[in-house]
C-alpha cells in the first residue's frame, strides 16, 4: 500500500441516518482501505423540492449514527456554509487542505446516475474518485444499475448488501407513529423520538 493518504467523503441529507448509510460508510472504509471517511451532511439540497429538517438536529443525528465507525469524522462545513451546498465546493476545500491526499467520492448507485446533472460534474470526477455502492431500486421493475456510464478509470465499486431503506421511509413511518427502530441505529430512534422527529404538526 503506498504512502497516499486516502480520505473517503459521504455526504447526503441524512434526514435521518439510518441504517444503509452506517453500512456503506462502513463498507467504504474497510473495502477502501480509507485514511479517513469524512461524513457530510447537507446544507441547502438544492436538488430537493422539500425543506429539510433543521441543521442542529441532522448534525446530531449523524454524530450519533456513525460513532462507532473506525475513521469516520462527521464534517459539518456544509451546514455552515451559506447558500445551496455544491459537493465542487467542498472537494476543492478538502484538496486545498490536503494537497497530496486521494479523494473518494462515496455514493449510491441512484446518485452515481444523476451526478452528471450536479453541478460541475466533470471537475468533481477530476477531483474525486468515485466509489459506487449499488443500492435496491424503490420500483422493482426498473433496470439494474448500469455502470457503463460512469466515467472509466474514474471509479470503483463498494461491494454492499442490497438494503431497501431510505430516509424517506423511515420519515414516513415515524410520522404514521410507528416504530422505526429496524431501519436507524439505536442512537437515532432514541433522538427522532425524544425530538418528536418527522410527526405531523
Ligand atoms: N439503501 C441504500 N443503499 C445504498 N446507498 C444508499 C442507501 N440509502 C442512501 N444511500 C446513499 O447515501 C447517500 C445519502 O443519501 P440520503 O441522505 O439522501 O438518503 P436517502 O435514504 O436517499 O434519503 P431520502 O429518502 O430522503 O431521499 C446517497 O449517496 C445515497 O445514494
Ligand atoms: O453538487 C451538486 O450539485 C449535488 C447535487 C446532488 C447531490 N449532491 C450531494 O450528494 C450527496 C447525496 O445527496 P442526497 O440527495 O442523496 O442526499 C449529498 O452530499 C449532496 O450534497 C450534490
Amino acid at each position: 500500500m503506498s504512502g497516499v493518504r486516502r480520505i473517503g467523503i459521504f455526504g447526503g441529507s441524512f434526514d435521518p441516518p439510518h441504517l444503509a448509510h452506517v453500512a456503506l460508510a462502513r463498507a467504504a472504509v474497510d473495502q477502501l482501505g480509507l485514511d479517513e471517511l469524512r461524513i457530510l451532511p447537507t446544507g441547502q439540497a438544492w436538488h430537493k423540492s422539500r425543506e429539510l429538517t433543521a441543521a442542529a438536529h441532522r448534525l446530531e443525528m449523524a454524530q450519533l449514527a456513525f460513532a462507532g465507525i473506525p475513521h469516520a469524522v462527521v464534517d459539518d462545513r456544509e451546514l455552515r456554509r451559506a447558500g445551496p451546498t455544491y459537493t465542487i465546493d467542498t472537494l476543492r476545500e478538502l484538496r486545498a487542505e490536503s494537497p497530496g491526499a486521494q479523494l473518494l467520492l462515496v455514493i449510491g448507485a441512484d446518485q452515481a446516475e444523476a451526478l452528471h446533472g450536479w453541478r460541475d460534474s466533470a471537475g468533481i470526477v477530476g477531483l474525486a474518485t468515485l466509489a459506487v455502492a449499488a443500492r435496491a431500486r424503490p420500483d422493482a421493475g426498473a433496470p439494474p444499475f448500469d455502470a457503463s456510464q460512469l466515467p472509466a478509470g474514474r471509479w470503483l465499486p463498494v461491494e454492499l448488501p442490497s438494503m431497501p431503506v431510505s430516509a424517506t421511509l423511515v420519515r414516513a413511518l415515524a410520522a404514521a407513529g410507528q416504530d422505526v427502530a429496524s431501519l436507524v441505529p439505536p442512537g437515532v430512534a432514541s433522538y427522532i423520538a425524544r425530538h418528536h422527529l418527522y410527526r405531523p404538526t
